[in-house]
């Protein structure tokens, strides 16, 4: 807590710019670890009035559709969170670049979206967290990997290490492993999620009533996540329990290895990370054009 205090985050104002399902994961962790006020937050979408007045009534911050009458929110801001999709970003900051100051900390949660890019896009002095976080820093289980532009101080690393570490884990990795994370963290939970629509197609094809089969699946992956962060085991060895000679276990390891599984796995997480850059080379050169 100290910590926090002295990093003075709590007087601090934060618009989210960009008020989607990132902005609102990172935003409704920061309330409900009581990091920071409603009262400190605004959220700026481009059209989207219905999502805005969701946001409002679910957790109290100012909401506010881009546009000159709401200037103030980002020119005021100390910490603004970039958080519109990849597509949309470049036309977005070099709209309100000439609102900024060097003083704001600009955080970016966008995929692919280099320093160097974002540096050219503001024109300014800005300091620049460039982070990849993921979706389950809604409920304080997210895990974000954050690098920094050389702007950015030892207190503002404070700051934001403390901001996504009271919605989850960190990671600071140097900024050309962020399309790694994002292959690894940032798109993980789909992969997870998918594993688990599988898992429960399975169990009603096995006779299963969904809600039944809801409930088991959510346990099964839930304990086993828990086990490897409890035991120390490493999920090789956890598997290994699991697995008797000749069982049922080593009847279905053996199915899903035929299948492809893992190469499948490997090769999808790979393909995310190097969409991240493709998707950042994209912004790079519409930029230089
Ligand atoms: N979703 C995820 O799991 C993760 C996403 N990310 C990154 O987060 C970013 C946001 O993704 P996500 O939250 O899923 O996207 P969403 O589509 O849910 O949200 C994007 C938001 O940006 C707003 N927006 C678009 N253009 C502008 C603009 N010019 N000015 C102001 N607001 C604008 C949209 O408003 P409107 O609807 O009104 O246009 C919308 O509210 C992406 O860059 C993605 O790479 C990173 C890690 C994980
Ligand atoms: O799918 C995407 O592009 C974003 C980035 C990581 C997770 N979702």
């Amino acid at each position: 807590m100290t910590i926090l205090t002295e990093t003075g985050i709590a007087t601090m104002r934060i618009c989210f710019f960009g008020a989607g399902s990132m902005a609102e994961a990172i935003a409704r962790g920061l309330i409900h670890e009581k990091l920071v006020d409603p009262a400190k937050i605004s959220m700026l979408n481009r059209s989207n009035e219905a999502r805005l007045a969701e946001l409002h009534e679910r957790y109290g911050v100012t909401t506010v559709l881009q546009g000159s009458s709401n200037d103030t929110y980002l020119q005021e801001a100390d910490i603004i969170f970039l958080a519109m999709k990849p597509k949309d970003a470049a036309g977005a900051i070099s709209e309100i670049a000439p609102l900024l100051h060097t003083k704001q900390l600009i955080v970016s949660v966008i995929a692919g979206l280099s320093i160097a890019s974002m540096e050219k896009l503001l024109g300014g002095d800005q300091p620049i967290v460039r982070t990849m976080p993921n979706t389950s820093s809604t409920i304080g289980l997210g895990a974000t990997g954050i690098s920094y532009s050389s702007k950015v101080t030892p207190q503002q690393r404070l700051i934001s290490e403390a901001m996504f570490q009271s919605i989850g884990i960190t990671a600071v990795v140097e900024e050309p492993l962020q399309d790694s994370v994002t292959g690894v963290s940032g798109s993980g939970p789909a992969y997870v999620y998918f594993v688990m629509e599988a898992m429960l197609k399975a169990a009603e094809e096995l006779g299963l009533e969904p809600d039944m089969a809801k409930e088991l699946v959510v346990q099964t992956v839930l304990g086993a996540a828990q086990m490897v962060k409890q035991t120390g085991e490493s999920p090789e060895e956890l598997r290994r329990k699991v697995t008797s000679p000749n069982g049922t276990t080593q009847a279905a390891i053996e199915t899903m290895t035929e299948a492809g599984l893992p190469e499948a796995i490997v090769k999808g997480m790979k393909r995310s990370s190097e969409r991240a850059a493709e998707i950042g080379a994209v912004i790079e050169r519409s930029i230089a054009e």
